[in-house]
């Protein structure tokens, strides 16, 4: 019996940036077609279908779920409005694919696990890290304890970015600024290391033109283990993340979406001062809207999605309250 359903047609719910690519890594994908693509604007839907050979450009996103040709939904929205539209597309029983951060509290994404399971559709975030080749390795190595007894973990992310007016990452009503926009990396890379929740968490943030563009954060876990997150929309591109054990230490590079066409990398670094390269080849997105639509269980993403929700929260109180927050 296949793990994938025949065809699932995906229909795609906002036409930004980041659309372009996962409408391509759907097309792309075995078992998978995007039927449609909604816009708040007809002319922008039609356009955008038309430049992305889509057959139906939609204005209007409630019209979008009323369609019987879309079993699954892609939503590609400003964060802010990724619980209210990942609710009505489980309640118009198509599959749900929602754009990271799954939303922007706990609360919300809770929701949208309960509204899912109430209709019986499958959902993920589209993180797609987290279906690498290489991070599943990562989360063997470290069950393996090939790294020896971890006691750091550590999490860069940062974009240069020249914001352009308007861009909802500056605008914190659309769940803008770099806590939920980059600490969802750098969390939920910590939390699938650590394999758990922290205990504690303590975070402070630099506020540039109404938007915090800065985020240093301490996350205390069970046994001792600590990790420290940075994120910044002031530096260059750097996506670094390390995971540090009593025998060895493990760094990898160009972590949220390593480029296609050319293998993520990782390195292991031991007291002695070998160091061994890895490779990995793998399409990410691929990987991950075949999940989506395949039928094996999907509650251990499901955990790793929420508890770097909850994660996210916590550093939010602790930069509101200025305090360590418990968890
Ligand atoms: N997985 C990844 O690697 C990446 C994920 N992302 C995530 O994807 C999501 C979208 O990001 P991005 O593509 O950069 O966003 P854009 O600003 O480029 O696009 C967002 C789209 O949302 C729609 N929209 C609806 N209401 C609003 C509003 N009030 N303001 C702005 N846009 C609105 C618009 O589509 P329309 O007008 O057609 O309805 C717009 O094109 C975010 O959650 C972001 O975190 C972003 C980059 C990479
Ligand atoms: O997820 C993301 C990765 O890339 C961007 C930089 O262009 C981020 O801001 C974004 O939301």
């Amino acid at each position: 019996m296949s793990d994938i359903l025949d065809e699932v047609r995906f229909g795609v719910i906002g036409t930004g940036r980041i659309t372009r690519r996962l409408v391509a890594d759907i097309q792309s994908t075995d078992g998978a077609k995007v039927t449609a693509i909604a816009s708040r604007t007809s002319e922008r839907a039609r356009w955008y279908a038309d430049q992305y050979g889509i057959p139906n450009g939609i204005e209007g996103y409630a019209k979008m779920l009323a369609r019987d040709d879309v079993d699954a939904v892609y939503i590609s929205l400003p964060p802010s409005m990724h619980g209210e539209w990942s609710i009505a597309s489980a309640n118009a029983k198509k599959h749900v694919l929602c754009e990271k951060p799954l939303t922007v509290s706990l609360a919300e994404s809770e929701a949208i696990d309960q509204a899912c399971s109430e209709n019986g559709v499958r959902w993920l975030d589209a993180t797609g890290w987290l279906h690498h080749e290489r991070s599943e390795t990562f989360a063997r190595w470290i069950q393996e304890e090939k790294f020896g007894k971890l006691g750091h973990i550590s999490a860069s992310v940062s974009f240069y970015q020249p914001f352009q007016s308007g861009d909802h990452r500056l605008d914190p009503a659309l769940g803008g600024g770099c806590v939920l926009d980059l600490g969802w990396y750098a969390g939920g890379f910590a939390r699938f290391a650590a394999g758990q929740l922290p205990e504690a968490v303590f975070a402070e943030q630099v506020v540039i033109d109404g938007a915090a563009q800065k985020l240093t954060a301490l996350l205390w876990f069970a046994n001792n283990l600590t990790a420290t997150l940075s994120c910044g929309y002031d530096t260059a591109t750097r996506k670094w993340f390390e995971v540090a054990g009593s025998e060895s230490s493990l760094i990898c590079d160009d972590f949220t979406r390593p480029w296609n066409d050319r293998p993520a990398r990782c390195w292991i670094h031991d007291a002695a001062g070998s160091v061994e390269q890895h490779s990995f080849e793998g399409h990410q997105e691929r990987r991950m809207i075949r999940k989506l639509i395949g039928t094996e269980p999907l509650a251990a993403l499901h955990r790793q999605a929420l508890d770097t929700q909850q994660i996210i929260e916590a550093m939010q109180t602790s930069i509101e309250q200025k305090t360590k927050v418990t968890l």
